[in-house]
């Protein structure tokens, strides 16, 4: 190895990122809202890998991290068992097992982020089909859930969150969407709304609650894995990106994940009678490939994007709707529950915010565990 190589070490940003600020939205008009959204780069709910830009230097190694010379390859890790073992995909195609090196292993447990699914890494080849992970390339966004006093990263670098829920069976429940909608708005990625068993439910129904998010700026699908319906527009919407599938046991993600790529074979299961809550049938979080380009990362089917750590004050940033009015409330601090001249509730009172979703926005603000649910016949 040589040590004189140009290396890449990461540096902290000055800037912080941690939060948005309400300068920032103030200033937005309500049209770049959407826009907005996707914008990583000013997100928060990023782990510390992200809060940091990779610069190529040809100074002494700072990081501990031992030179990676020629033979060391690129790939995407496609999961992981564990803190120490992988496998990726490297850039040829070729899929190796690997181990991490030891010292990566220390720095991850001081960080609490080891290496996941969607990872960019540098792997040396050893034998046969394994290798080690040498280095983890800085992270554009992770997905992660709140584990005891721990953040934990479930995957890294995607761009979008598909959410999946069910017409019935098991019920809709807005609160449910909305959960995993701030979920991803917190940590930097898309939302898509996707409305699996449409055959359950007369469409009509359906199309209040599509019409409540594509107003707002999100893109919404209604799918059948069962009748094949919608899974065109799926398939157009996932290939090119990096997505996380996500949702509650049940709702049938591995079914759809059968439909958009035939040949796949994600295990599918029946709901469980006695809990309602299906049982969960896909374990490990898990990254693979589309036809057609980008790739999936497919969750366990519990609820996790909803365990992410957001506290009520940040709330009112990640309903993109709120975000206009929010300046123009009477106290900074409103809550915009009880406040007297808040810009909010005044919305709501016109029409311009819809009454569900300042409802999901109560229940979260309370953080009231039990989920508000609207079915599809409750609906105007
Ligand atoms: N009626 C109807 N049933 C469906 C549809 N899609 C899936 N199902 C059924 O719903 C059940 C759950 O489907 P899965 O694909 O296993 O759901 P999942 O979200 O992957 O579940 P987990 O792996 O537990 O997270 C299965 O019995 C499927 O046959 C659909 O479009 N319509
Ligand atoms: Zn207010």
């Amino acid at each position: 190895m040589a040590r004189d190589d140009k290396r890449k070490i990461r540096v902290s940003f000055r800037k912080n990122r941690n939060a948005r600020t309400r300068q920032n939205d103030w200033t937005k008009a309500r049209e770049d809202e959407a826009a907005d959204a996707v914008h990583s780069e000013r997100l928060s709910g990023k782990g510390e890998l992200t809060r940091r830009r990779t610069v190529v230097t040809s100074a002494e190694s700072s990081d501990g991290l031992r030179d990676v010379d020629a033979s060391c390859v690129s790939g995407r890790v496609l999961w992981t068992v564990g803190a120490n073992h992988s496998a990726v995909e490297l850039d040829d195609g070729s899929v190796r097992h690997c181990s991490v090196r030891r010292v990566l292993r220390t720095m991850q447990r001081e960080t609490r982020s080891l290496v996941v699914a969607g990872d960019r890494v540098l792997v040396r080849p050893t034998e046969g089909d394994e290798g080690v992970i040498e280095r983890i390339e800085p992270r554009t966004s992770t997905i992660s859930r709140t584990s005891g006093r721990f953040q934990q990263i479930l995957t890294a670098n995607v761009d979008q969150a598909v959410i999946v829920v069910s017409a019935d069976d098991p019920p809709l429940k807005l609160g449910v969407v909305d959960r995993f909608l701030v979920g991803a708005e917190k940590g930097g990625v898309r939302g898509i709304v996707c409305i699996n068993k449409a055959d359950l439910v007369n469409p009509v129904l359906l199309q209040p609650i599509a019409g409540q998010y594509t107003r707002i700026g999100f893109d919404v699908v209604l799918v059948s894995a069962r009748l094949g319906l919608g899974i065109d527009e799926l398939r157009r919407r996932l290939v090119g990106h990096q997505s996380v599938v996500a949702g509650q046991s049940g709702v049938g993600k591995s079914s759809l994940l059968n439909c958009v790529q035939p040949g796949l074979d994600r295990r599918t299961g029946g709901i469980s009678d006695e809990t309602g809550k299906g049982t969960h049938t896909t374990r490990v979080a898990e990254l693979f490939r589309l036809d057609g380009g980008g790739w999936v990362v497919d969750t366990p089917g519990i609820r996790q994007l909803m365990l992410w750590d957001v506290a009520p004050g940040e709330l009112e940033g990640l309903y993109p709707e709120f975000r206009p009015y929010v300046p123009d409330c009477r106290f900074a601090s409103c809550s915009h529950l009880v406040e007297k001249e808040c810009a909010v509730q005044a919305a709501v009172e016109r029409g311009d915010i819809s009454p569900l979703r300042y409802d999901t926005y109560t229940r979260m603000f309370n953080q009231d565990d039990d989920p508000a649910w609207v079915r599809p016949e409750d609906m105007d």
